[in-house]
């Protein structure tokens, strides 16, 4: 394609994708046209570098992603206990939830209280109304700082993939003032709270002659703290790793919330599985999570066919050849192509996962489809990517959705969106017929991507207490 001048390639194919992520790591880079995109937001952090400065800030990050840190189930276990908390008040004012919003509020919490040793108590803040209700525009549930914040993070995502459509002609587009820095301020007024008080303690700590110990107990923050003096290095590494583990594990959840409302059946065999090997209440352990086989089939089927990260791509930095294919040539592709690569569409490819593709169905993961078509071609499914640029906190992620699910299903069940609340704009047009190949006509809630995907608008979901069952 050229897309005002710019030379752009996009691609479905695992052979291609293999080159850009993994064969042929040194020839792609994310490049300086997408560095200048993401710059007001996500500044020089892990996401937006390449070259030495990715390696150095990969360094940095990679010791927080070590198993003892990621297998902190008291984090989840308090973050989920809030979350249910919550849900179960608002049922009992008898108002569905806006799932996508709650979820979003538990990663949150989650992933602050992982980074920064202190979450910033999103769970605490008024969850939303249904539109139409006297409390959905109450101002102390709109300003909350929390809610502020929230809002702030969405806004600067989706301005920012506003700026990739336009390629390197973008800042036509922002000529007046830059639309997405508005957003990083506020955001980054919610933060430096938090990292001012920090560096205090860690003030306090040297004249104690305490600091300089790299025991287990330490934060992400407390590290980049002892790094850097540059406030702004570290805001921006923290913006960085929030965008990286809230929105993508609340899409991740909401995307299974969503398949819950339509497939009763699965519930009920996750709930089967629950009981057998957690049990009612008990609270799950890492052993026992990996040996929940159709939880883990569960989760991979819903990132196959609703990936956190549909869309993404690299520049080349030198001339590269993808190599030929049982369906196609090999490609030449000159040094400055933008080589767009959808995860989303590949991972609904027939050809790939079998004529079954577009229906959703975790025993793919554990059947003979799996010795036929993922064990073979490992490179059809990449919801983490792969290669060097791997997604870091894959395992958090698991972790983090398996505990959640475990809890959330151990408290409720019988899930139906609340169509009564329903946006009418995250609906498909009824004009939308089912269309072969597609999940056209078949979905009942619109999808909708910034830097991750997620239901357009929101989720209303109504579901019972599976106690009163
Ligand atoms: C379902 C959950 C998740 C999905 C689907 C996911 C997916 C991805 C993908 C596709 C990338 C590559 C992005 C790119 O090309 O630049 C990535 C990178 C990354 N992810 Fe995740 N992610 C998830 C959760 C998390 C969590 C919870 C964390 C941390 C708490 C995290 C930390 C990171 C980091 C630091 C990178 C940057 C790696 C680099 O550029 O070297 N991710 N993730």
């Amino acid at each position: 394609m050229k897309i005002y001048g710019e030379k752009r390639l996009m691609t479905t194919e695992p052979e291609h994708i293999k080159a850009i992520l993994a064969t042929q790591f040194d020839n792609f880079e994310k490049g300086p046209v997408t560095f200048d995109q993401f710059h007001s937001l996500l500044g020089l952090g892990v996401f937006n570098s390449d070259g030495e400065r990715w390696k150095t800030h990969r360094n940095l990050t990679r010791p927080f992603f070590s198993r003892n840190r990621i297998s902190d189930f008291d984090n989840f276990e308090r973050h989920s206990e809030d979350t249910i908390s919550v849900i179960k008040t608002r049922l009992g004012q008898g108002y569905p939830i806006e799932f996508q919003d709650v979820v979003a509020r538990f990663t949150l919490d989650s992933a602050t209280e992982f980074l920064f040793g202190k979450d910033v108590g999103s769970l605490g803040a008024n969850l939303p109304y249904p539109e139409g209700s006297p409390l959905a525009n109450d101002p102390s549930i709109l300003n909350h700082l929390s809610n502020v914040f929230v809002r702030a993070f969405m806004q600067g995502q989706i301005q920012t993939a506003f700026r990739a459509r336009f390629g390197k002609m973008w800042p036509l587009k922002e000529i007046w003032s830059d639309k997405v820095l508005p957003h990083r301020r506020q955001v980054d007024e919610f933060v430096n709270p938090i990292l001012e008080e920090r560096r205090k303690q860690h003030l306090a700590m040297a004249a104690t002659e305490k600091a300089g110990d790299d025991g287990e107990g330490e934060t992400f923050l407390d590290d980049l703290i002892k790094h850097t003096a540059d406030n702004q290095v570290i805001k921006d590494e923290l913006v960085n790793i929030l965008v990286a583990g809230r929105d993508t594990t609340a899409s991740l959840l909401t995307f299974c919330i969503y398949v819950l409302t339509e497939r009763p059946d699965i519930t009920e065999r996750l709930r089967c599985e629950i009981m057998e090997k957690v049990g009612p209440n008990a609270r799950p352990t890492y052993k026992i999570i990996s040996e929940m086989k159709f939880l883990r089939a569960f989760i991979n089927e819903t990132l196959r066919l609703y990936p956190a990260v549909p869309f993404n791509g690299r520049t080349t930095k030198n001339p590269v050849v993808f190599p030929r294919t049982e369906t196609q040539p090999a490609y030449y592709v000159p040094a400055g192509v933008k080589c767009q690569y959808s995860v989303f569409l590949m991972h609904r490819r027939a050809d790939l996962w079998g004529p079954d593709v577009l229906e959703f169905d975790p025993d793919r993961f554990l059947d003979e489809r799996l010795q036929k078509y993922l064990t073979p071609n490992p490179f059809i499914f990449l919801p983490f990517n792969a290669g060097p640029r791997i997604c870091l906190g894959q395992q958090f992620a698991y972790n983090e959705t398996s505990y959640f699910l475990i809890k959330f299903l151990q408290a409720f069940t019988d899930f139906q969106i609340a169509w009564d609340v329903q946006p009418e704009s995250s609906r498909p047009p009824v004009s939308w017929k089912p269309a072969p190949g597609t999940t056209k006509g078949r979905d009942k809630v619109l999808h909708a991507a910034h830097l991750t995907m997620n239901v357009k608008e929101a989720l209303w979901v109504r579901m019972k207490d599976a106690s009163t069952i």
